[in-house]
């Protein structure tokens, strides 16, 4: 479970000696439960990607606090942080950030070779997860041989080469076509069920949000509306 307490975070904006601190989150306080797909919508400037990016160990938040599986994560120096990153947590994001010099088959292959697992283990984990996200047939494409939704796929796998229990994406569909969207939402989903990873999406598209299991809706710096996906 990941646990938000009355999280704060405001940055500094303006020339030296005449900063002006801007709020941007104001108390957040809401539960992911394992195995849930959570979805945070609002738009665009509500505080989304700054709440992902204190989630996620990338930004120290000014005051509140941060449990990840009972650990205390928002009091980590940044080593830790990045320590806990590789074994806990998996990212997509909007424009896919996939090396282009490397094939589809390499991208999903590089965060095993980081962990130093050997060549035959990476080989043989990469094609089981290439055939379950349906890129068997592209594997040897560059990122530039592929469409949108393919590209995406790969950072799928790449996010979840590594078995981390929570994967955060930040607008996963937010480049792709309607159609394409859905294949990716009913990967998530389908990825969800099978292997019980719990998915924390941003987006600020209502209608993406309909695959969730709960829906968090943030407005300037606040949850507003926040629930089970029926109740809404
Ligand atoms: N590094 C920063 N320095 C100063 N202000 C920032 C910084 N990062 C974000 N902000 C401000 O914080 C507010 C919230 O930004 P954030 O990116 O979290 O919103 P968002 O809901 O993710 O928006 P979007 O959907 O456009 O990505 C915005 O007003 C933004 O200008």
């Amino acid at each position: 479970m990941i646990s938000v307490r009355d999280l704060h975070h405001s940055f500094k904006i303006g020339k030296k000696g005449k900063e002006k601190k801007i709020p941007v989150l104001k108390g957040i306080t809401f539960n992911v439960e394992d195995g849930e797909i959570v979805f945070i919508v609002g738009r665009s400037g509500s505080g989304k990607s700054t709440l992902l990016h204190i989630m996620a160990g990338f930004l120290t938040p000014e005051s509140g606090e941060i449990q990840v599986e009972g650990v205390h994560t928002s009091s980590f120096t940044e080593a830790e942080s990045a320590k806990f990153r590789l074994d806990h947590f998996g990212f997509v994001f909007q424009n896919f950030q996939l090396m282009p010099g490397l094939t589809a088959f390499e991208n999903v292959e590089l965060p095993l070779k980081l962990k130093g697992v050997n060549k035959g283990s990476r080989k043989d984990k990469v094609k089981e997860i290439m055939q379950q996200v349906g890129l068997t047939d592209v594997q040897n494409h560059y990122p530039n041989e592929l469409s949108g939704g393919q590209q995406q796929r790969v950072s799928i796998a790449r996010a979840l080469i590594t078995d981390p229990p929570i994967i955060f994406a930040d607008e996963p569909t937010g480049s792709l076509d309607s159609e394409t969207e859905q294949d990716v939402l009913l990967l998530i989903q389908s990825l969800n069920k099978t292997r019980g990873i719990t998915f924390v999406i941003i987006t600020h598209d209502d209608e993406v949000a309909r695959t969730a299991d709960r829906i968090y809706k943030m407005h300037d710096g606040e949850l507003v509306e926040g629930g089970e996906q029926h109740e809404i």
